[in-house]
């Protein structure tokens, strides 16, 4: 289940997430409809389409977060390095510090810069205040946060600017040291420099992670990512590399929604 067991020595593709078959329910509601789709290790992978199509509801049933409310629930396969996480013996605790999450609206906790970082690491690890202290850096620095926060540990992280606060929560998501880190549209709240940083660092990021991110942005979608998904009504349309998806699709409505013809 460890990426680490997973290095690529060859240029073999390796999936960490294949989804097979999968449907979903908001009570009654199909939210997704047979959604076929991998996820490969250490690129991103972006989801697009029109507002409502089901793109946060895919990314969210990659780490189970639904299972926060009830009436939701997902059918088919979501294989994470080989094991079914939708089997009901899954240890979500486990899911989530493999699969972590941002999301759209910074949501840093009310607590200090460093204690917004520790508190994640604690849940999961045991360690000393010198390996705290060396952690927080370190996840910090991954989110290109550090040189900007070092001097303020101890202030609140809600004293920070929304752009920072964003790197924060990235920060908190990479300091439990996932596999898997989803992006729920985590630009649409910042300004055009935050997101020219937060899209840097998404390309930083991959050489260590494997991403999947949701954007409504496809000139985003087009800079970021190596793979895209283009959904439309609970449907996965297209997938395939971005540059094909952008420049060559196959489907006619993959196009007409890429050149702005759409609806
Ligand atoms: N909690 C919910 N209860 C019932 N239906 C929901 C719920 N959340 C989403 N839906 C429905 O599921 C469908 C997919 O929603 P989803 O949020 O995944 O779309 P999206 O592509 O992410 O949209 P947007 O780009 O507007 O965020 C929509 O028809 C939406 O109304």
């Amino acid at each position: 289940m460890d990426s680490n067991n997973t290095q690529q020595s060859t240029q073999v593709a390796v999936n960490a997430l294949e989804v097979h078959n999968l449907n979903f329910f908001y009570g009654s509601f199909q939210g997704l409809q047979d959604v076929n789709l991998n996820i490969e290790e250490r690129k991103v992978t972006a989801f697009i389409g029109p507002s409502g199509c089901g793109k946060s509801t895919l990314l969210r049933t990659l780490n189970r977060m639904y299972d926060l409310y009830p009436g939701q629930r997902a059918e088919g396969e979501i294989n994470f390095y080989g094991q079914n996480i939708l089997n009901k013996d899954q240890d979500l605790n486990l899911l989530r510090s493999r699969i972590g999450m941002v999301f759209q609206k910074p949501t840093p906790f009310p607590m200090s810069i460093y204690e917004n970082i520790a508190f994640g690491v604690r849940l999961y690890e045991k360690v000393s205040r010198s390996e705290m202290d060396d952690r927080v850096e370190w996840a910090l620095n991954k989110a290109a946060l550090w040189n900007e926060a070092k001097d303020k540990l101890s202030q609140s992280g809600l004293s920070l600017s929304g752009g920072q606060q964003q790197r924060l929560c990235i920060a908190r998501a990479v300091a439990v040291k996932p596999s898997v880190i989803l992006l729920d549209e985590p630009t649409s709240a910042l300004d055009p420099i935050s997101t020219g940083k937060i899209e840097e660092l998404i390309n930083e990021l991959k050489n260590d992670y494997t991403i999947a991110i949701v954007t409504h942005n496809m000139q985003q979608a087009a800079r970021v990512s190596d793979y895209t998904a283009y959904m439309y009504l609970g449907s996965l349309v297209e997938f395939g590399k971005t540059d094909e998806i952008f420049l060559k699709p196959k489907r006619k409505e993959t196009e007409d929604y890429i050149t702005g013809r759409f609806g």
